[in-house]
């Protein structure tokens, strides 16, 4: 009765509540004991070295509850909805203990560009897992010998447009044996940078998620492999072990991928926001007549805006190729403009059919995958 004075309610409205509140306490209770013994399976995993996400017992598990709840005559949806974001909480505690330290024999690593974000986050992570990390930033390298000196691993994440300088200038005298790793966004240059610079073991990694994700389970990290991969495949298990899944790929082939995965969509996300700017939208005001979908679309765009620009115009600017990606979807929306302008509401219907098509099975999936989402964007919803 505290903070629902307003609303209407009678005598049995509130005792019907209070027992809801009570079987509320007691999910409580089952919340924590699950959390409990899920700290316990990550002191085991940590101490056997099993990785954090088991997609397998996921599955299965999931399958058992959906038919119990089916018999139950609960939502199989409510039930699987309910074990995802409990599993998702699993992996954030299950980080508490460590990881299994794969290599035991390998000197210190060290995070070029270890201020940066993701240089944080992957010494985050190389520490729960028992190594020894130095970082070095733009303004240290007066002490480089002595933090290169009897390091068994490299990793360089700097900006983009400083990476192949800074492989080229300074990391040419590591140790032979050591490993020479970057985290770019983009793999052909700096992979080919590296294996200039250093005669030893190189690999090309692109972790494809921002900072802030809190756990690695479920993420990918791609994979570009340069020189003597039997000596960094113990770095592949290690993120294995951290939950996420590694991905192997051509560097070419995933600079090309990028230029639609990322240049192209946060440059249209950018020039969303630009447009917006311009117009002068009044946030507030398309908030109130906002659909889930226009408001999870202003999140995506919204959310460009908080971080960083200099990340951005690198990822965007970094290769020549975006440009025609971009220009290609700029001729696109020309003529979509045009057929629209033109009142050809029949040739819209058909080019709508042929995209259709063409994404196939791909569409209703989509929608079934963002029903979900559109549904927890209603879920945040408060007054
Ligand atoms: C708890 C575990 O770790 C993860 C979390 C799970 C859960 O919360 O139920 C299930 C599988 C794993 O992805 C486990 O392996 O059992």
């Amino acid at each position: 009765m505290d903070n629902n004075m307003n609303e209407k309610t009678t005598a049995d409205l509130e005792n019907l509540r209070d027992l809801i509140d009570g079987v509320d306490q007691q999910l409580l209770h089952l919340l924590r004991k699950r959390l409990d013994l899920v700290a316990q399976v990550g002191a085991v995993k940590h101490s056997a070295g099993v990785p954090i996400y088991a997609p397998q017992r996921e599955a299965s598990m999931l399958a058992k509850r959906r038919a119990e709840a089916q018999n139950m005559n609960v939502s199989p949806q409510l039930i699987e909805d309910i074990l995802r974001r409990l599993m998702r909480e699993s992996y954030l505690n299950e980080k508490d203990v460590g990881f299994k330290q794969v290599k035991q024999d390998l000197g210190h690593v060290v995070v070029v560009g270890g201020q940066g974000k993701l240089g944080q986050l992957f010494t985050q992570m190389l520490t729960l897992s028992g190594y020894k990390v130095k970082s070095i930033d733009k303004n240290d390298w007066q002490d480089a010998n002595a933090i290169f000196d009897g390091a068994g691993l490299v990793i360089v994440t700097v900006p983009i447009n400083v990476t192949c300088d800074v492989i080229r200038e300074k990391l040419t005298q590591l140790p032979s044996n050591c490993i020479l790793a970057d985290l770019t966004s983009i793999k052909e240059k700096p992979l080919a940078a590296m294996l200039a610079a250093h005669k030893g073991p190189v690999v090309g990694l692109h972790p494809m998620f921002g900072p802030d994700v809190g756990s690695l389970a479920k993420q990918v990290v791609v994979v570009c492999h340069g020189r003597q991969p039997e000596a960094y495949q113990w770095l592949l298990q290690q993120i294995e072990i951290w939950g996420a899944r590694i991905v192997e790929a051509e560097a070419e082939r995933h600079d090309n991928a990028m230029q639609l995965v990322q240049a192209m969509r946060h440059f249209s996300t950018f020039v969303y926001g630009l447009n917006l700017c311009k117009e002068e939208a009044d946030i507030d005001n398309l908030l109130q007549f906002s659909s889930p979908i226009y408001r999870l679309e202003l999140a995506m765009v919204g959310r460009l805006f908080a971080q960083d620009p200099e990340l951005y115009a690198d990822i965007i600017f970094a290769q020549q190729g975006s440009q025609h990606a971009i220009s290609d979807y700029l001729d696109n929306y020309r003529d979509a403009l045009a057929m629209l302008k033109s009142g050809n509401r029949q040739e819209f219907v058909t080019q709508f059919q042929r995209v259709a098509k063409w994404f196939g099975d791909f569409a209703p999936q989509f929608q079934h995958e963002s029903r979900a989402m559109l549904q927890s964007v209603n879920d945040m919803k408060t007054g």
